[in-house]
């Protein structure tokens, strides 16, 4: 299973994060957030970190221009778009960054919301659920209900996030079955401070289910 811990702003964390066995790192390059990390901040990272972990930048209602520009300043593997994208502009990024992976990601409020689902797997490699919040994109702790996606089988993969922790990730896991994980507040001392004892818990939980 891919997980991918996101919020990096730190080399020595990532490259312990990835020892631990992250398969993903995520990169906030949102400005609002307390995550944010530049183009240049993510080189300095990626350079440290293997070739196989995928080196993903979550962007908010970002120009395609913006986000080509950090992808290739940054060495970034793929593009996470965290807003209100529509299917159009996944389109658009798919054919300006043909080599690089594109996660949509779906913040849920309802059964309906997941319906979006469907339109956007024409469009891109993979999707993402989060839970939704009024005033955040995303870092925030909050769970999806986790019942609801037990029915969800997307026909392309998809991570599951939002409020996942040490704690509840193998109820979570008991739900629904991704093709991979994504977490956050759940493994931070305060947002982009990762606390890697937690990561370890959160791999001590994992291989527990093999
Ligand atoms: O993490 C942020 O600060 C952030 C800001 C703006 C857009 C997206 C953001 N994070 C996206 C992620 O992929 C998080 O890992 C995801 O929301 C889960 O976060 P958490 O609930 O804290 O595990």
């Amino acid at each position: 299973m891919r997980v991918k811990i996101c919020g990096i702003t730190q080399p020595q964390q990532a490259t312990a994060i990835a020892s631990l066995g992250a398969t993903a790192l995520g990169f906030i390059c949102v400005p609002t957030s307390p995550r944010y990390v530049t183009a240049t901040q993510i080189r300095a990272v990626v350079t440290q970190i293997p070739d196989n972990i995928d080196k993903i930048g979550v962007f908010a209602n970002a120009h395609i221009q913006e986000i080509q520009q950090i992808v290739q300043d940054g060495g970034l593997t793929g593009v996470q778009l965290h807003g209100d994208e529509s299917p159009e502009f996944c389109y658009q990024i798919r054919q300006n960054l043909s080599k690089v992976e594109i996660l949509k990601a779906l913040r849920i409020r309802s059964l309906d919301h997941l319906e979006q689902a469907a339109i956007y797997v024409q469009y891109v490699d993979t999707l993402l659920l989060d839970a939704y919040h009024p005033q955040q994109l995303g870092g925030t702790g909050q769970t999806l209900d986790w019942a609801m996606l037990e029915k969800f089988h997307p026909s392309i993969p998809w991570l599951l996030a939002g409020g996942l922790t040490p704690a509840n990730i193998l109820e979570a896991l008991s739900h629904v079955k991704p093709d991979g994980i994504d977490l956050s507040s759940g493994v931070e001392i305060q947002p982009g401070n990762k606390d890697l004892n937690k990561v370890a818990e959160l791999f001590q939980k994992l291989r527990s289910r093999e």
